[in-house]
């Protein structure tokens, strides 16, 4: 489902990523390691396309949506508003202005998988951390994106919402996409993760 190879990637002559492979199917659940600096996030961000590698090749079957640590959501619109936004790549535009019904209650389907349809018309920013990041994981299923980029999913979130969170990417993975973490948290990979991906100490210059 992700295919990344021969990675490379180099900010102001300092190389960050220097050959990195990472294959993920559908229905696994990667997380990757590595101590700060190491380029974790800049191979998200490759892998997502909101980087542009130096080299090396990325490949997605279906479409890859990214989650992150701080979680990008418009906390004065409604957790439906913001599941629904995840649609509007596919919405010409004069449908984007109000969201139609059908992209309504598939956000509303959405919002149901993470466990907070009825928070729906919730204000995002009157949810809690955890809440907030699983309707941010709501907004990717509503982009219908098939590989989940995780980048420090849980870092910002209290144990018991974080466990949360992990359960949910686990089931997600179980249902058929493929999943990569972020983590900094070695216990929760080895807990939830089928395979943990080491990214080497940061190349020096
Ligand atoms: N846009 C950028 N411009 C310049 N340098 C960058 C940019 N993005 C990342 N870097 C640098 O690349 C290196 C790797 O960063 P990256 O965020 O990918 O590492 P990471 O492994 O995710 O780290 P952390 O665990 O601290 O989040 C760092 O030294 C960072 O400063």
């Amino acid at each position: 489902m992700l295919a990344v190879s021969g990675l490379r990637k180099s900010f102001g002559g300092r190389t960050v990523l220097d050959g990195f492979d990472l294959r993920v199917e559908a229905g696994e659940f990667v997380a990757l390691l590595g101590p700060n600096g190491s380029g974790k996030s800049t191979a998200l961000r490759c892998a997502a396309g909101l980087e542009t590698p130096d080299g090396g090749s990325v490949e997605v079957r279906g479409s890859a949506a990214m989650v992150f640590q701080k979680i990008h959501l418009v906390g004065r619109r409604t957790a439906l508003d913001n599941v629904c936004s995840g649609a509007l790549g596919r919405l010409p535009l004069h449908r984007s202005l109000f969201y139609p019904q059908d992209v309504r209650e598939e956000a509303v389907r959405c919002l149901d998988r993470v466990g907070l349809a009825d928070r729906a018309l919730e204000r995002c920013a009157r949810l809690s951390g955890g809440q907030q990041q699983r309707v941010a994981i709501a907004r990717a299923l509503c982009q219908r994106a098939n590989v989940i980029l995780a980048d420090e999913p849980v870092s910002a979130l209290d144990p018991q919402a974080a466990v949360q969170v992990m359960e949910l990417l686990v089931d997600l993975a179980a249902e058929g996409m493929a999943v990569v973490a972020v983590l900094h948290q070695p216990e929760l990979a080895q807990r939830y993760a089928h395979r943990i991906v080491e990214m080497r100490t940061a190349v020096a210059v």
